[in-house]
């Protein structure tokens, strides 16, 4: 049973996607990550103060709901955000792909970004159900019990600047790209969508050839790239500097920023210039590329997959696709 569910932006700046999940008719709105493996909502189980302003799945209403006596989960984010509780299983469903016995991990306590993030109710986890948080035993991910039901093994993300798109569940819909699909192979050691970049060109600037260790994740906004490539991309942006008080380059709002491509084997992704004008920030603009110092690889986020059609392919070796759109 293949599904399809819209991704809608949050704010103005496409800081992140929800989608509207439901668990047993409740309907929540979540955030799809690629980069964690844990399926977890705000629930009456957190103190008030916590729930203000979050839509709330109460497992007592859900004639479905097996609560798993004595499970537990605990996740903490790369952005230090984090969640924890205990567990059930329910009837899960996402467009048309509906999944019984889906592992919901209900939050008893959330750090403050997510009880500032009104419009987040929790999240689904896409990536490897290896690095799933629940014990004594870890879990199954969505799309790992959807995988039998599916057409094929695969999801797809058909994200966009500023407008809503689409994760897909079984099927490569032909209509959301052009071209070919050009596939890479994924490492999944550390249960991440993980591949090797092979370079980048800035601008009209000739391509460098260099391996990137990257992942692609759809829960993390920017992208997140080697310093060589970040401070060869802002040294064509006039203005441009390195802001420690804002955490990242800034520039003037009125730059024009030039098109930023990364290799993926053969294929060359165009990222528009216009996609990595971020956001505002104090008299600047942020920039949507920046360092991956300190997080140990390179993040292909939201800025770099909204430019693109990207295929997470689940089967027995498992790989990702891109094509342009
Ligand atoms: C460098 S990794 C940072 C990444 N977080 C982010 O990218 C958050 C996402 C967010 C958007 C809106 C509101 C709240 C949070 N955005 C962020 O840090 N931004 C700071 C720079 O300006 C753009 C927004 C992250 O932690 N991603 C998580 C999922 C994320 C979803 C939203 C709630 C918080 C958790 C996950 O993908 C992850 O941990 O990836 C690891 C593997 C890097």
């Amino acid at each position: 049973n293949d599904g399809s569910v819209t991704a809608t932006p949050v704010d103005a700046y496409d800081s992140e996607y929800l989608c509207p999940v439901s668990i047993d008719g409740q309907i929540l709105a979540l955030e799809f990550d690629s980069g964690s493996s844990d399926l977890w909502v705000f629930s009456t189980s957190l103190p008030l103060s916590q729930q203000k302003g979050h839509v709330i799945f109460d497992p007592s209403k859900s004639k479905n709901w097996k609560a798993l006596s004595g499970y537990t989960w605990n996740i903490t984010y790369g952005d230090k955000s984090g969640a924890s509780g205990t567990v059930g299983t329910d009837v899960v469903t996402v467009g048309g792909t509906s999944v019984s016995g889906q592992a919901v991990e209900i939050a008893t306590q959330v750090s403050s970004q997510f009880v500032s993030d009104t419009a987040n109710n929790g999240l689904l986890g896409l990536a490897f159900s290896s690095i799933n948080t629940v014990k004594p035993q870890k879990q199954k991910t969505f799309f790992d019990l959807a995988k039998p039901s599916l057409s094929s093994p695969v999801f797809t993300a058909d994200l966009k600047h500023h407008a809503p798109g689409t994760y897909d569940f079984g099927t490569i819909n032909s209509a959301k790209y052009t071209g070919a699909i050009t596939y890479t192979n994924v490492v999944t050691s550390k249960g991440f969508w993980e591949f090797t970049g092979s370079g980048y060109a800035v601008g009209n600037g000739s391509f460098v050839s260099s391996s990137i260790d990257a992942i692609a994740d759809t829960g993390t906004t920017l992208i997140y790239l080697p310093d060589a490539v970040v401070t060869a991309y802002y040294q064509q942006v006039s203005g441009a500097s390195y802001d420690s008080s804002q955490g990242g380059y800034t520039f003037p709002c009125s730059a024009t920023l030039p098109n930023l491509t990364l290799g993926i084997g053969s294929y060359r992704a165009v990222v528009p210039g216009q996609y990595i004008n971020y956001s505002p920030r104090g008299s600047k603009c942020f920039g949507g590329v920046q360092s991956n110092t300190g997080i140990g690889f390179s993040i292909y986020g939201d800025v770099f997959l909204k430019s693109q059609f990207v295929i997470f392919d689940g089967s027995s070796t498992p790989r990702l696709g891109f094509a342009s759109k």
